[in-house]
């Protein structure tokens, strides 16, 4: 574990080189994104390893939900010389003559911490962001995903100078120390308990945060869908990465009327996508530690299993699992999930699985499967969450254009896109102003001219 005179030696070498201005130039933060693509693609197979390793996740999930943030990079390297660009803004004719512009300005140096169900994307999305807004970079990445931070570390160390891109491996103790040291910026990917401690020690600096957490992302299903499709997108939403995921559905709220054809499409979906025995799939993952493992298994106690139920200790496998008959004082409804447990609640009208929904912490995210625009328009006006995806599930996360973050306790700030390149940046505005022309009315003597300013302000 480096000392914490290490880590600060660490932090003020950035500062220094941050201070040098190199980051600054939009070549060099262009040419360290190519270095980052290059590492990521040169290393990918390690990465597919270290993912099987950690979480037993198939090679196509590690592609598709972790390498794949190459295609991230690629859509950052083609928009940052527009977003790099100071902004031109109109001003009132009372400024003329001035040219007013907003300036995009990196904060300096930034601490980034990320978490084990992703670990390789979850470090590496904000990373390219923060490198693309032109900044310094310490990272902390999770210890209980070992094999892939790890390897995450070695790349890291292997493709940037540390004091530009450093990284700290270890646990809670590290986290800590680092988070007492004074940063420009965090960005926390994380459950919502440590995110409040991570807000409370950048507190002490002022430091800003960016909080992407977690919560009880509702799936709510009423009766006018295509039942076979939103059966395939709920079970692959749900069982991706065994359930570890941060806006996987966490609970469905069904309408009674299609309840029953739903849970037997779900039934089947499962057995279509994973089989008769899923522990015997390659496709389907595994938890990723004994805690976790044991907590799951905790929230299946004295609950009515329709699909699945199996556990297996020594493999820290947990079956596709569907529960019935879960009312809402049910342990597995106090806490998130982040497993392959689905619970399911029913309601007569849509009104009750909002009011549902909003007597929770706001989510990270909410699912709508209904093609009726009215209740559709209901749902996103009367509920609040980080984002929506209607008639889906995840797949919003799949669009750079699309902000992705939390509101209230599921998280603040968001990122993905230009959204991560604002987040890792100022934006500084600029009025220049001419000696050409100068009107007098601001100036004193005043006498003369509060009529004029009277008219001039209105009201
Ligand atoms: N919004 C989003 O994009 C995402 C949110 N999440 C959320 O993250 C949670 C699961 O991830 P998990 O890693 O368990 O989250 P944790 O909050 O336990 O850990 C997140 C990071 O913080 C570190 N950490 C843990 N405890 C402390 C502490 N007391 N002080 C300082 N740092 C600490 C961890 O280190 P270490 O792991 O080394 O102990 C890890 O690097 C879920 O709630 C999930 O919803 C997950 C993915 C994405
Ligand atoms: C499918 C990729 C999801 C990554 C963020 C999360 O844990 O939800």
């Amino acid at each position: 574990m480096l000392t914490t005179t290490r880590i600060r030696d660490v932090i003020e070498a950035q500062r220094q080189f941050f201070a040098t201005g190199k980051t600054k130039d939009l070549d060099f933060r262009i040419e360290q994104l190519k270095r980052l693509k290059q590492a990521v693609i040169d290393s990918k197979e390690l990465v597919i390893d270290a993912l099987n390793k950690d979480l037993k996740k198939s090679e196509l999930e590690a592609y598709l939900t972790e390498v794949g943030v190459i295609r991230e990079i690629n859509y950052v390297l083609k928009h940052l010389k527009s977003w790099a660009k100071p902004k031109t803004v109109a001003r009132p004719l009372d400024q003329f003559p001035s040219v007013a512009r907003i300036y995009p300005d990196p904060l300096g140096v930034v601490f980034i911490v990320s978490p084990w169900n992703y670990p390789f994307q979850l470090t590496i999305s904000p990373l390219l962001g923060a490198i693309a807004a032109g900044n310094c970079v310490t990272l902390k990445p999770s210890e209980i995903s070992g094999h892939t931070s790890r390897l995450v570390a070695d790349l890291i160390r292997k493709t940037f100078d540390p004091s530009y891109i450093a990284v700290v491996e270890g646990g809670v103790e590290v986290s800590q120390e680092l988070l007492s040291q004074k940063f420009d910026h965090i960005f926390f990917t994380g459950g919502t308990q440590v995110g409040r401690i991570v807000m409370e020690a950048a507190a002490k600096h002022l430091t800003p945060v960016t909080l992407e957490l977690g919560g009880k992302s509702p799936c709510i299903v009423e009766t006018d869908i295509d039942l076979p499709t939103a059966c395939k997108r709920i079970v692959w939403g749900k069982f991706i990465n065994a359930g570890q995921t941060c806006i996987a559905p966490d609970y469905l709220l069904v309408n009674r009327r299609i309840k029953r054809d739903l849970l037997v499409g779900i039934e089947r979906t499962i057995t279509e996508f994973f089989g008769q025995n899923p522990a015997n799939n390659p496709d389907y993952g595994r938890i990723i530690s004994d805690k976790q493992f044991e907590r799951l298994r905790g929230l299946l106690q004295d609950e009515e299993v329709l699909v699945g139920g199996q556990t297996n200790a020594g493999d820290r496998y947990i079956a596709p699992t569907v529960l019935d008959g879960v009312s809402l004082t049910s342990p597995i409804m106090q806490e998130e999930i982040f497993g392959p447990i689905l619970p399911v609640l029913e309601y007569d009208k849509l009104d009750e699985a909002i009011a549902i929904i909003n007597q929770r912490p706001k989510p990270l995210a909410l699912y709508l499967f209904s093609t009726d625009k009215q209740q559709q328009q209901q749902v996103l006006r009367e509920t609040s969450s980080g984002g929506v995806c209607l008639n889906d599930t995840i797949m919003h996360l799949g669009v750079s254009e699309l902000p992705f973050g939390g509101v209230g306790d599921s998280g603040m700030g968001s990122y993905h896109g230009k959204a991560s390149f604002d987040t890792f940046s100022h934006s500084k505005s600029v009025l220049e102003k001419s000696f050409r022309f100068d009107l007098n009315f601001r100036y004193p003597p005043y006498k003369n001219k509060l009529e004029f300013i009277k008219r001039f302000i209105g009201g």
